[in-house]
Parts: C-alpha cells; structure tokens; sequence
C-alpha cells in the first residue's frame, strides 16, 4: 500500500502552495482516480507520488515505511500526459531498451504482448503508430520496469472512443498486480473500471462518493439526430 500523510507542496517558483495536506492511499490490486479541472493540480500531485517532486511537508510511505524520492522513483512508473512527445528512441526496440540495455527481442515482445501489440515490428518508428499504440508503447516501457506503482496521467486524453476503450480494457488488467493511480479531468470514462477515488480542488482531496456516469447515449440512424 503507498500513502500519503497530510502531504503538501508548494514549487519552489510558485506564489501559493499546489498541495495543501493531501492524504491517500493506493493498494496494489485496485486502480483509483483523481479527478480535478485542468490546473487543479494533477500532474502535480503525480510527480510527488512517484517522487520527482519533494513534498514540502507530509510523507510518502510504502508498506508503512517512509520512502525518499530516489526510493519512489523506483517503485513508481509514470507515464505522462502525451507520452509519445517524450519518445527518445528511433524505433519501437529502442524505445524499449531505454534503461534495459540488454534487453532481447524474446523480452521485447513479450513487453508488447503485456500492452496487447504483440507481433509489432521492434524496427518500427514510434511516431509512425497510432496514437492509441504510442499510449501502448509508453505503458510497455514503464512494465518493463514492473513497478508496483503504476501513475497514468490523462490516459485517455486525446484518443477517440475506439482506442479510449481499449485503454480501459488493459487498465482493469494492469490493476491486478499493481496499484494503479489514473488522474483525469473526464472521470466519467472511468465508471466500470475504476473502484472509486478523490476530487483534487484548491490542493485538497475529498472523497469521491460514487464515479460519475456518461449519460446513457441511444444510437440513431444517421440523420434523425436532433
Ligand atoms: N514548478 C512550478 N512552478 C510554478 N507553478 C507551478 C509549478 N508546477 C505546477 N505549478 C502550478 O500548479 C498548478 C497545477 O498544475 P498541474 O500541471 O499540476 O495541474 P493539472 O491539474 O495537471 O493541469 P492539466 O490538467 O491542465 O494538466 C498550476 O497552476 C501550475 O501553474
């Protein structure tokens, strides 16, 4: 389990802290959402999770023992909002031995089958897939790394509603042996799949009592719509 007790952070350039006395926690097993509007605090609050960001006050703590952020950094992956724009690699198998430098074909596709690409050319560019694939790609990376701690930040911005449910779909497999973290402007994506999670407004949590629900949608020949 990885908590955070009465966390806050205040960025060294900021006028006003971002996170004022924030608690959770996350177990493995069970995927969570933050949602909060845009500028809420959000990445913010990924980025002192997995510890690329020190909290100004409060701790971070897994299994009940407090973790620097070398520690965190260990535990937690992250995969930012528009991973693709952080590619480094000309190729998917670069991409992939990023860190892993001994990394062989076999371990390659068999990070690709975790993320449901397996098959998929290692000499291929990675701005060359499909936006949903580089979402794939990115999450294929940081599973490499098999952290127990797994932080999405936006996963579905950005994607249409094909590719968005296939991302929902691995979520839910992903979350078996992880604590998976998703933050998200849009929650309502996430009934179904997410167990339930917190509101990030004015650098605080509150509990989320039950995930909002898209609207049932009733499809209609093309051309009756209102
Ligand atoms: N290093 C920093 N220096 C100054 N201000 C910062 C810094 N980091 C974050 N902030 C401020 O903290 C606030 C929250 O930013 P953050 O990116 O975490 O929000 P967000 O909820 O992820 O937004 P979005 O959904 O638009 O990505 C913003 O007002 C931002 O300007």
């Amino acid at each position: 389990m990885l908590e955070l007790r009465n966390v806050s952070y205040q960025p060294a350039t900021a006028v006003a802290p971002v996170l004022c006395g924030v608690s959770l926690s996350l177990a493995v097993g069970r995927a969570s959402l933050v949602a909060g509007r845009s500028g809420s605090g959000k990445t913010t609050l990924l980025e002192v999770i997995s510890g690329l960001a020190e909290p100004s006050s409060g701790q971070v703590l897994w299994e009940g023992e407090r973790l620097n952020g070398r520690q965190l950094r260990w535990l937690c992956g992250l995969v930012f909002q528009f991973p693709e724009r952080h590619f480094l690699g000309l190729s998917v198998g670069q991409e992939l031995k990023l860190g892993h430098r001994r990394l062989t074909a076999e371990e390659a596709q068999a990070a690709l089958q975790l993320v449901g690409m397996e098959g998929l050319s290692l000499q291929q560019a990675p701005e060359q897939l499909s936006g949903g694939q580089q979402r794939r790609l990115a999450l294929a990376v940081q599973l490499l790394r098999n952290p127990r701690v797994l932080l999405l930040d936006e996963p579905t911005a950005g994607l249409d509603w094909a590719v968005r449910g296939e991302i929902l779909e691995l979520l839910a497999v992903l979350s078996q042996e992880r604590a998976v973290l998703v933050v998200t402007h849009e929650p309502e994506l996430f009934g179904g799949v997410i167990d339930g999670g917190w509101r990030l407004a004015r650098g605080q949590l509150e509990p989320l009592s039950a995930l909002p629900t898209m609207a049932p949608t009733i499809a209609t020949p093309q051309g009756n719509q209102p």
